[in-house]
């Protein structure tokens, strides 16, 4: 049993409950009354750099990283730094967060918004859509292909882009079946928990063209942004570095700056 194996199955139990509480034909009703999902692609294309700023208060690797006591007040300095989305995490047992979370910072912020958890069922979509997120994140390692396909169809259905998410070569030939849209290439290993610089150099000459490709994790500021774009990457997801500093709404302006020769 994988660590991931063993988040997934607690994101299943609390899934149950949730499911008890509000039936998949309600879910569906309330889709009518959200607002069309926003298009995130275009903050990718450049100039400069697509940052994905995350809420995140603790990781199963890390421990205890930020309380966020006020996920809005963040989230709208990522806004203010010009973040081309805002990743919400919102698993409950591992990294702390809610789908409360993401219902709050959607009412207060226009930028697209990412439900980062681990999404396993048609359910979890559908109630990423009516909380109001524009994204939403398909781990491959967490999925088998029919499942994949299936999530990914029914995300771009409800008008979502979908962040298809690998960290190793085999991952990176499955994602390349879907119509992607946005690669995303996680440095950390969610079946060890290691960190691995040279991952996404590796896997971004496997992607295919067209995708907009995403750096993630242990990014720790401007110069590793500097590296990944160098590398191709469109864009970056970082949390850790923005959660713990004490300016988001600077440091994620300074990463969005990278590529569009702006001095710093
Ligand atoms: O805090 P970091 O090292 O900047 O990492 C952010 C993000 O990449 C990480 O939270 C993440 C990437 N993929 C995930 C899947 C599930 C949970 C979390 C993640």
């Amino acid at each position: 049993m994988t660590v991931l194996d063993d988040i997934v199955a607690g994101v299943r139990e609390d899934l149950a409950e949730r499911e008890a509480l509000v039936p998949l034909a309600e879910l569906r009703a309330r889709l009518g009354d959200v607002a069309p999902a926003l298009d995130p692609l275009p903050g990718f294309r450049g100039p400069g750099t697509g940052v994905i700023a995350e809420v995140k208060r603790r990781s199963p690797s890390k421990g205890h990283l930020a309380d966020i006591p006020d996920p809005v007040a963040l989230a709208q300095q990522y806004a203010a730094g010009g973040a081309a989305a805002i990743s919400v995490l919102t698993e409950q047992r591992r990294f702390g967060g809610s789908l409360g979370d993401l219902v709050a910072v959607r009412a207060a912020v226009d930028v697209p918004l990412l439900r980062k958890d681990f999404v396993v069922t048609d359910y979890q979509v559908l109630e990423a859509r009516a909380a109001g997120a524009d994204l939403v994140l398909l781990i491959v390692a967490a999925l088998d292909d029919p499942t994949l396909h299936r999530l990914h169809d029914l995300a771009r259905d409800l008008g979502m882009t979908v962040l298809v998410e690998v960290h190793d070569e085999a991952e990176t030939e499955r994602a390349a079946a879907l119509d992607l849209q946005l690669l995303g290439v996680n440095a950390r290993d969610l079946k060890t928990l290691e960190v691995h610089a040279d991952t996404f150099g590796r896997l971004a000459p496997l992607a295919p063209a067209g995708a907009l490709l995403v750096a993630e994790s242990g990014i720790g500021g401007v110069a590793d942004v500097e590296r990944y774009t160098g590398e191709g990457a469109h864009g970056v997801l970082v949390g850790e570095t923005l959660v713990k500093g004490g300016d988001p709404a600077g440091a994620v302006r300074a990463m969005a700056a990278v590529g569009t020769g702006a001095a710093r």
